[in-house]
């Protein structure tokens, strides 16, 4: 499974600055495998310490982090759903990202054009989310067009959708997203394959230049974010895009030099991580020790799917310590003397840090 996000907001807000940012950071380290798919797209490794630290302890050939996908798409402006601007185009490129990272202008500096010509997180936030709504009511709307006249044909399979749309569209129209709509699972599943952009979870990114100065902005985000229960981050693109530049040494030196724990943008990728309630376990050997996404409450043979269908198909158990014994113990062998290597079943839920080793038939 992989993690996207599309990233959102107003023209000139910092999305590709931010992209950028996050992109070549990577790229500096070849640790950290960075490629470009399109110039829109681009794919970040999560980086995660305890990679390193399992390494010192079961050496390996090679570290392989989990990815993470980035969709940076053009500006949206007012009325960008009705054909305004550039963005609507772009629209179509987010329908199939997992979560959006909603950007949001707090920095002043008076030579970047803001287009509604000053800086107003609240009014920006409520101009884009405005946009997306309005485009999933077009989309909502040709879906129920479509399943009405087919439900006039004696299609009755539909009328449950039809039920379902309905309760959608009414809800956008008052201007609430899917994604605050209570809709049970069944719900969800009729209108899944519309990918209704509101639908998906929302990172709140503050995009400030002085921490001090942009203060006032970086409050009323925060306030949006928690009324709408929304992540909510706070950045400077303009100084992760330098940082990005830097040797990883140098880059080490600054975080220490500035008395921070991780940049920006690990913070980025370790919030949308929260947010979309996943988690990672690891998987170790001497060809290579790997990391890989699952979401939180993933039972072991679903976990082993992620690697490969046939590890799903073929599960037989799963040989599981975790993370923190290992760092504690120092070494495999002590897990196992300590009784803390574990035989777990097809029920096992996963936990965030299992180390583990699937056994499986097909
Ligand atoms: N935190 C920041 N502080 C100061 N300036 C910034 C910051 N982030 C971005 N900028 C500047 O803002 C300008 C616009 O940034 P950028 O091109 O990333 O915006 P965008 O959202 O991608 O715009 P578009 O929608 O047109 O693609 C650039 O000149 C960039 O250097
Ligand atoms: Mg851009």
């Amino acid at each position: 499974m992989g993690l996207n996000c599309g990233i959102v907001g107003l023209p000139n807000v910092g999305k590709s600055t931010i992209f950028n940012a996050l992109t070549s950071a990577k790229a500096a380290s070849a640790n950290y495998p960075f490629c470009t798919i399109d110039p829109n797209v681009g794919v970040v490794s999560v980086p995660d310490i305890r990679m390193d630290k399992i390494a010192e302890i079961i050496s390996t050939e090679k570290i392989v982090p989990t990815i993470v996908e980035f969709v940076d798409i053009a500006g949206l402006v007012k009325g960008a759903s009705k054909g305004e601007g550039l963005g609507n185009q772009f629209l179509g490129h987010i329908k199939n990202v997992n979560a959006l990272l909603h950007v949001v202008r707090c920095f002043e500096k008076s030579d970047t054009i803001h287009v509604e010509g000053s800086v107003h997180p609240e009014r920006d936030i409520d101009i884009i989310n405005t946009e997306l709504i309005l485009a999933d009511i077009e989309t909502v709307d040709k879906r129920l067009n479509r399943s009405e006249k087919l439900a006039k044909t004696g299609d009755k399979k539909n009328l449950a959708t039809i039920d379902v749309l309905k309760k959608v569209k009414n809800s956008l129209n008052n201007g609430v997203p899917v994604r605050l709509l209570c809709l049970t699972d069944e719900e969800k599943a009729d209108i899944a394959d519309l990918h209704l952009i509101t639908s998906k979870p929302v990172l709140y990114v503050a995009n400030i230049f002085d921490i001090e100065q942009d203060k006032k902005y970086i409050d009323t985000i925060t306030g949006f974010s928690k009324k709408e229960n929304s992540g909510f981050v706070v950045i400077s693109g303009d100084i992760e895009s330098e940082i990005a530049q830097m040797e990883p040494s140098e880059r080490k030196a600054y975080y220490e030099e500035m008395g921070l724990q991780e940049s920006g943008l690990e913070k980025l990728i370790r919030e949308t991580y929260q947010l979309l309630g996943l988690i990672t376990y690891f998987t170790a050997g001497p060809k290579e020790i790997r990391a890989w996404t699952i979401l939180q409450g993933t039972k072991a043979p679903q976990a082993a799917g992620v690697i490969h269908s046939d590890f799903e198909r073929g599960f037989i158990r799963a040989e599981i310590y975790n993370y923190n014994d290992l760092i504690t113990l120092g070494s495999e062998q002590k897990i196992k003397e300590k009784g803390l290597l574990r035989l777990e079943g097809k029920d096992y839920v996963m936990k965030d840090g299992d180390i583990v080793h699937f056994r499986f038939n097909v």
